[in-house]
């Protein structure tokens, strides 16, 4: 991660500022944001998981041979949450994680199922998230909000029950703002969630499923048509419909872009073929996102620092970016003012001699 960056100008250092780049983060999973230290401290209060927690091993534990082993393995990693003192700690630090990297704002992808499913209590879970949300805007700047998303694979059951932990009053959580869908995509059709989704948009969230990861561009025409995607996660494959860039282009459904990620499920060979970049020439919203970092070894500095390569950008490129995230978004007005003016401060700061 600390290699420089050519620029059309010659070569210059780009990662520092990226290092101090303002940034919103729109994919990131809760339980896939648990760095080293996390999981090293929930290991240690569980000791009877099978979660390495040196580090050196944990690197070798988070390297995957496909998708479904990657899903393997995180569910290990769900396992170690077994109490709402757990969430409470992984959703703080997580936070803590996103200040050190200049992020202010994150909307967090959470599986409330899995959780209430290993026997955590839901209004302890719910309290858990929040606490922790509000502390981390309070201690370190960084507005957190959620994303609960139903883990496809698990059929309908897990659907109708995410629906009820996001709509129901007495425990929607105040800083719930959309509803995804993840987990594997092979097998598991788009449509069928179509009922849910409805629930959930009628009850004011967002939609934003995955789709286009691990099949091809049908599946996020079916997002879009079944699901009413306002962004699409990865969405990787719609570089093989030219119809589909177009609507997603003239429609500004951003892609949540996460390269990184790609390349670690073997979702994509390589970064070098990796279809950003045909994402950007079709007139595509795209934003950069880190999945879940510490399993793929990034964090959403080294995700810019690989746009900034993979597209050719300079910092007023870098800050573009930024501030796609800021638009596709679903900040308030005035949050989405007040971040732009950050983002674009900080670009003209840097470049003023
Ligand atoms: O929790 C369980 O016991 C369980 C049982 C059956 C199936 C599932 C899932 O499908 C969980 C999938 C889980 O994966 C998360 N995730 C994290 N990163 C990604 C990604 O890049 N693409 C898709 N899903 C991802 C997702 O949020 C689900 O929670 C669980
Ligand atoms: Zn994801």
């Amino acid at each position: 991660m600390t290699d420089q960056l050519s620029t059309r100008e010659g070569v210059r250092d780009l990662h520092a500022f990226i290092a101090g780049l303002p940034k919103a983060e729109l994919h990131v999973h809760h339980v896939g944001s648990a760095s080293p230290r996390i999981v090293s401290t929930l290991a240690a209060r569980h000791p009877d998981s099978q979660v390495p927690t040196d580090p050196e091993a944990l690197a070798d534990y988070f390297t995957f041979t496909d998708f479904a082993h990657f899903i393997q393995v995180y569910l290990s990693v769900v396992d170690l949450i077994r109490t709402p003192e757990d969430v409470r700690l992984l959703t703080y630090e997580v936070a803590r994680d996103m200040a050190r990297q200049q992020v202010r704002y994150a909307e967090l992808t959470i599986t409330p199922w899995s959780s209430t499913r290993r026997g955590i209590d839901e209004r302890a879970f719910m309290d858990a998230i929040e606490d922790a949300r509000k502390a981390a805007e309070a201690e370190f700047g960084v507005v957190l909000r959620w994303c609960f998303d139903i883990p496809g694979e698990a059929g309908l059951e897990a659907a109708e029950e995410t629906l009820r932990l996001a709509t129901d009053d007495r425990l929607r959580p105040e800083g719930l703002v959309s509803f995804g869908l993840g987990g594997p995509e092979i097998g598991v059709p788009r449509p069928q969630f179509k009922p849910y989704f409805d629930q959930a948009i009628a009850a004011g969230l967002r939609s934003v499923p995955h789709a286009g990861e691990t099949t091809g561009p049908e599946t996020v025409w079916d997002a879009l048509n079944e699901l009413r995607a306002e962004r699409i996660g990865h969405g990787t494959s719609s570089a093989r419909d030219p119809k589909l860039l177009a609507h997603l282009a003239e429609n500004r459904i951003a892609l949540e872009v996460c390269p990184t990620s790609n390349i670690a499920t073997r979702a994509v060979r390589t970064l070098d073929e990796h279809p950003i970049k045909e994402f950007t020439r079709a007139g595509v919203l795209v934003t950069i996102n880190s999945d879940d970092p510490p399993m793929f070894g990034t964090d959403l500095n080294n995700e810019y620092a690989v746009a900034a390569r993979l597209l050719d950008l300079d910092e007023l490129g870098l800050a573009a970016l930024a501030k796609n995230a800021v638009e596709a978004s679903f900040l308030d007005p005035a949050g989405r003012t007040r971040l732009t003016e950050e983002i674009d401060t900080y670009a003209s700061a840097w470049l003023t001699p």
